[in-house]
């Protein structure tokens, strides 16, 4: 059963038109990958879903409850939380504050000890500032300040961006292991590799419309898809 459901949603950002007719779903514990060139609209979809920019047409809802017009906090409450593209950790603040305050803000969060199970790399930096840490830690703690909040549905936008090849790599085993927990995960990424490892099912969106949807094994097979939206070769997806 589909747990998010958007069904032709315009959005603009004042006069200009950004998303539209945008269809999509995710089902529970589903790992639903959002792929498209840069501007293609996918930040913008997340955002819509989370409330911060509201959408001219179209529905949106969630566990069958209307979000399309709610505030931001209450699609929090709700449980959707987003790991935004830059990453908003707390500079100041250490690795461990970092997840007690999301701990504490949150209604029925996980034990902040179990996030250093999942990212042995925080448990090395408990006392290290928000401010010194690496991209790709820095990456580790914006993704566990969402995990503590016990998510229902996990949205994460480009998690890999701008990382290094080799912390990429670190993070596709953390996130295997997150999406083994039964977590629903909706992603955006113009890495396709490190997507279609993670994901079963993808949507294709070019210039705010829908171009394609389907399974990952599809997409594969897919190389004019690759190609045309998305700029590479079967060949690099593998
Ligand atoms: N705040 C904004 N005001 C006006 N236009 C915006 C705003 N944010 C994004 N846009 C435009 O909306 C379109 C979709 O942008 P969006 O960031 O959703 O794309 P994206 O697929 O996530 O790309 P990227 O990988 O660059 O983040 C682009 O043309 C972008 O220039």
């Amino acid at each position: 059963m589909a747990i998010l459901e958007m069904e032709n949603v315009d959005v603009y950002y004042g006069n200009s038109h950004v998303l539209f007719d945008l269809s999509l779903d995710v089902e529970e514990n589903e790992v639903v990958v959002l792929l498209g060139r840069n501007g293609a609209g996918k930040t913008t979809t997340l955002r819509s879903i989370v409330g911060s920019v509201p959408r001219r047409e179209g529905r949106i809802t969630y566990r069958g409850t209307d979000i399309a017009d709610a505030a931001v906090d209450r699609i929090s409450g709700m449980g959707i939380k987003l790991v935004p593209e830059d990453r908003r950790i707390f500079p100041t603040l250490t690795v461990h504050e970092n997840l007690q305050v999301a701990a504490e803000t949150a209604g029925d969060p996980r034990p902040v000890e179990e996030m250093y199970e999942i990212f042995p790399t925080l448990d090395d930096l408990r006392d290290s500032l928000g401010r010194d840490l690496s991209g790709g830690e820095q990456q580790m703690l914006s993704v566990g300040r969402a995990l503590v909040q016990n998510p229902d549905l996990l949205l994460l936008d480009e998690p890999t961006e701008g990382l290094a090849p080799v912390i990429v790599e670190d993070l596709r085993r953390v996130f295997r292991e997150i999406v083994e927990e039964d977590v629903t995960v909706l992603l955006t990424e113009q890495n396709v590799q490190f997507a279609l490892d993670l994901a079963e099912r993808a949507y294709v969106i070019e210039k705010g419309s829908n171009v394609w949807e389907g399974s990952v094994p599809e997409l594969r097979e897919r190389d004019d898809l690759l190609e045309e939206y998305l700029s590479v070769s079967v060949a690099e997806s593998d």
